[in-house]
C-alpha cells in the first residue's frame, strides 16, 4: 500500500521533513497546519517543492471545533473552512481533516453535528475537497470510531467520509472489529501510531508519547487487518507525536519511520520481504582502541589468549573457549578510548540476513573492508555498531577466521580453572534519542524477540533496559538508555561472558593482575538478610564484588564486573537453574559503584 506521514511526526523546518520523508521512501505526506504557517515557502512552492521530491500531498490537518455548535459561530467556522479550502487549492491537496470537537460551545446533537458537517462538506464539494472526520479520543461529546461512522453515515454526503487513526481508538480501548462495518470507501484516511502502554491522561498520552507501529503496547496490526478486510484503499500514513522524535534528526527518524511501515505490512500479510534469518550465536565482538594495551592487559587477566593476526590490518584475535574478541588499532579508533564497534553474528544464511536487513532500509555497509579481505556482509544499527552476518568455519561461505593467520602460542597464564564459555550477552548503550528505534531494529532487522524494558535508577537518572534474544538465548543484547547523553554510565558498553563457576573466573582474573569492581558493604548485608548462603560463601561474594540474583523459579545469577577501558567493561556472569535475566536488582547498585570508580585486585 502507499506510505504517508505526517510532518508533525519529523523534527525541523518543513522543508527538512519533506526532504526526509521523501529519501526515506514515502510516497506522500500529510502537512500539519503549523508546519505550513511556519514555512518562509508559499503553498504553491511547497506543492513544487513536494512534487519534485516525488511527494503527493495526501492531507492537509486539522481543522478543529466545526461541528455542532450555535449557528452563529457555525457561519464563522464556514468562513474559516472557505479560507482553508482556497488554500488547499494552492497546495493541490484534495482532503482535509476535521477533528471532531473539543469547544465548551460544542453540544450533544447529533443532528446538529450531522447537518452542519452535511452543510462544509458542500462546500468542501465546490472545491473538490473531501472532509475525513476522525474522533479524537477527547473530543467534547465525539471521541470513538464508531460515533463519528455514525454522524458520518447519517450525513450521507459524497464529500464526507470519516479518518480513523489507531491511537484514538485502541487508547480508548475501543473493539476495532466494528471497522469492518463501515464501507471501505467511506474510510477517507488511516493514520497510524502506537504508544507504549501507560496509566495517564489520553491527551497528554497522545501529544507526548506515540511512537512508530511495533515500538509501544497497541495492537496496530491487529485494527490494520480489520481496516483492509473494510475495503479501504488509501494510504498507510504516520501521524507521531512525540517530544523525543521532534527534537531528532528528522533523516534517521524517517527511515526508522518508514522501516516500521513495512514492517506493519508485513505483520498484517501485506508485504512480504526477505524473511528474517535469526542469529544463532556471537562470533566475536570487536573492539576499535587508540591503544592496543589497556584492553590487551584486560583481555589477558580475564584468560584470553592472542591466538591470531588480521593478514592486512592492525587487528588481534583473542579468543577463549567460544568467545572471540577482536582488537583493532586501526584508523576506526575514537576519542573516547576503546570502543566495541562491531558484533559479528553467527548466521545460518549471512546473504539472506543481509538481503533482509535491505530491504527493511539498515545502512548496508561494503561487503570488503579491504581487496583481500572476505566478502562479509554487514549493515550498521541504529547507533552505528556494524553488524558482520558471519558463518563460522562453514565451508560454504566466505570465512571471516581466513582473514586471520594464528600466531604461534605463546606463554598462556595458568589457570585455576579455565571456566569461560563464550560471550553470554552484550550491553549496548544507545543514543537516548534512538533507543525505541533500536529496538525495533533488532526486533524487525534480526528477528529477535524483544524483553519486557525495565528501569534501572542508578544515582544520577534512571537507565531504562531492554533485552532482545533469539529462541535459546544464543544471542542476548541488552540495549540500554541512560538519563543523560553526557553521564559516562549512559555511554557504557559492556560484553558479559558465560562462566560454570564465577568464583574461579573472578579469583583467577584478580590473580592475573585484573581489578574487580568493588561492591559496597550494605549491598552484602542486604543480600545476607535476603538470602540463607553456605558457610563462607557470602565472605567470598564480598571479597570479589560478586552480586547474587534469583528469579521466581528459583533460577540464581552470580556476576561481578572488571574496570572499565575507555568505554567498555566485561562482567563474568553464572547463570544456574534457568535463569534467564540480567541480574537488573543488582544494577543500581553496579552503576553506583562504577561512579565511584572503585575497584579491587
Ligand atoms: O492532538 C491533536 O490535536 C490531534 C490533531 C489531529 C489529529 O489527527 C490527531 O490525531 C490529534
Ligand atoms: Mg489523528
Amino acid at each position: 500500500m502507499r506510505t504517508s506521514i505526517a510532518t508533525v511526526s519529523l523534527g525541523g523546518s518543513l522543508t527538512e521533513k519533506l526532504t526526509a520523508a521523501a529519501r526515506a521512501g514515502f510516497d506522500g505526506v500529510e502537512i500539519f497546519e503549523n508546519d505550513l504557517l511556519a514555512s518562509p515557502l508559499t503553498p504553491e512552492e511547497i506543492r513544487t517543492r513536494c512534487a519534485d521530491l516525488g511527494l503527493t500531498i495526501d492531507l492537509y490537518q486539522p481543522m478543529r471545533d466545526i461541528e455542532a455548535v450555535p449557528e452563529e459561530v457555525f457561519a464563522g467556522n464556514l468562513r474559516r473552512a472557505r479560507h482553508k479550502f482556497e488554500l488547499m487549492r494552492r497546495l493541490g491537496t484534495d482532503t482535509v481533516l476535521v477533528c471532531s470537537s473539543v469547544s465548551p460551545l460544542a453540544v450533544d446533537d447529533d443532528a446538529l453535528a450531522t447537518g452542519q458537517l452535511r452543510r462544509l462538506a458542500d462546500l468542501a464539494q465546490e472545491f473538490g475537497i473531501r472532509v475525513a472526520y476522525e474522533a479524537l479520543a477527547w473530543g467534547r461529546h465525539v471521541n470513538t470510531y464508531d460515533h463519528a461512522w455514525r454522524i458520518v453515515e447519517a450525513a450521507g454526503h459524497p464529500a464526507l467520509g470519516t479518518c480513523l487513526d489507531s491511537f484514538h481508538i485502541l487508547a480508548r480501548g475501543s473493539d476495532p472489529k466494528g471497522i469492518e462495518d463501515i464501507p471501505g470507501e467511506k474510510i477517507f484516511f488511516l493514520q497510524l501510531a502506537d504508544a507504549p502502554l501507560m496509566a495517564m491522561d489520553v491527551l497528554q498520552w497522545s501529544r507526548h508519547y506515540r511512537c512508530f507501529p511495533g515500538q509501544g503496547g497497541l495492537d496496530v496490526t491487529g485494527l490494520l487487518r480489520h481496516v483492509v478486510a473494510a475495503g479501504y484503499q488509501g494510504p498507510l500514513s504516520l501521524e507521531v507525536f512525540n517530544d523525543v522524535f521532534r527534537q531528532a534528526d528528522a533523516g534517521p527518524t524517517a527511515v526508522d519511520a518508514h522501516r516500521s511501515l513495512l514492517v506493519l505490512q508485513e505483520a498484517a500479510g501485506l508485504a512480504e520481504p526477505p524473511a528474517p534469518v535469526v542469529p544463532t550465536g556471537v562470533a566475536f565482538v570487536e573492539l576499535v582502541t587508540p591503544d592496543a594495551e589497556p584492553p590487551a592487559a584486560l583481555l589477558g587477566a580475564l584468560g584470553f589468549a592472542r591466538t591470531a593476526r588480521h593478514r592486512s590490518k592492525p587487528v588481534d584475535l583473542w579468543e577463549r573457549g567460544e568467545a572471540r574478541v577482536l582488537v583493532n588499532t586501526g584508523p576506526g579508533a575514537r576519542r573516547e578510548g576503546t570502543c566495541l564497534a562491531a558484533v559479528g553474528l553467527e548466521s545460518p544464511d549471512p546473504t539472506g540476513a543481509a538481503r533482509r536487513a535491505e530491504a527493511l532500509l539498515a545502512p548496508v555497509l561494503p561487503r570488503r573492508r579491504a581487496p583481500e579481505d572476505a566478502p562479509l556482509d554487514a549493515v550498521a544499527a541504529p547507533d552505528g555498531t556494524e553488524l558482520f552476518f558471519v558463518a563460522t568455519d562453514h565451508q560454504a561461505l566466505p570465512n571471516w577466521r581466513a582473514d586471520f593467520e594464528d600466531l604461534p602460542p605463546g606463554r598462556t597464564t595458568p589457570r585455576a580453572a579455565d571456566t569461560v564459555t563464550r560471550i553470554d550477552h552484550l550491553a549496548l548503550t544507545q543514543p537516548w534519542h534512538e533507543f525505541d528505534e533500536a529496538v525495533l531494529f533488532h526486533r524487525s532487522v534480526l528477528g529477535l524477540h524483544a524483553q519486557d524494558s525495565v528501569d534501572v535508577a542508578d544515582p544520577y537518572g534512571l537507565h531504562r533496559s531492554r533485552a532482545v534474544t533469539n529462541a535459546d538465548g544464543s544471542v542476548r543484547i541488552a540495549l540500554g538508555v541512560g538519563p543523560a547523553p553526557t553521564d559516562d554510565t549512559a555511554r557504557a558498553q559492556h560484553i558479559a561472558l558465560a562462566t560454570d563457576d564465577v568464583v574461579a573466573a573472578a579469583r583467577a582474573f584478580r590473580a592475573a593482575g585484573g581489578r574487580l569492581l568493588a561492591v559496597p558493604a550494605n549491598y552484602h548485608d542486604d543480600l545476607a538478610a535476603r538470602y540463607g548462603f553456605g558457610d563462607g560463601e557470602l565472605e567470598t561474594y564480598r571479597d570479589l564484588g560478586i552480586l547474587y540474583d534469583r528469579d521466581e523459579q528459583g533460577g540464581e545469577f552470580r556476576h561481578c564486573y572488571t574496570e572499565t577501558v575507555g568505554r567498555v567493561f566485561f562482567e563474568l556472569v553464572q547463570r544456574d537453574a534457568g535463569y534467564r535475566g540480567y541480574g537488573a536488582a543488582n544494577a543500581p547498585v553496579r552503576m553506583a559503584a562504577q561512579h565511584i570508580g572503585r575497584t579491587v585486585r
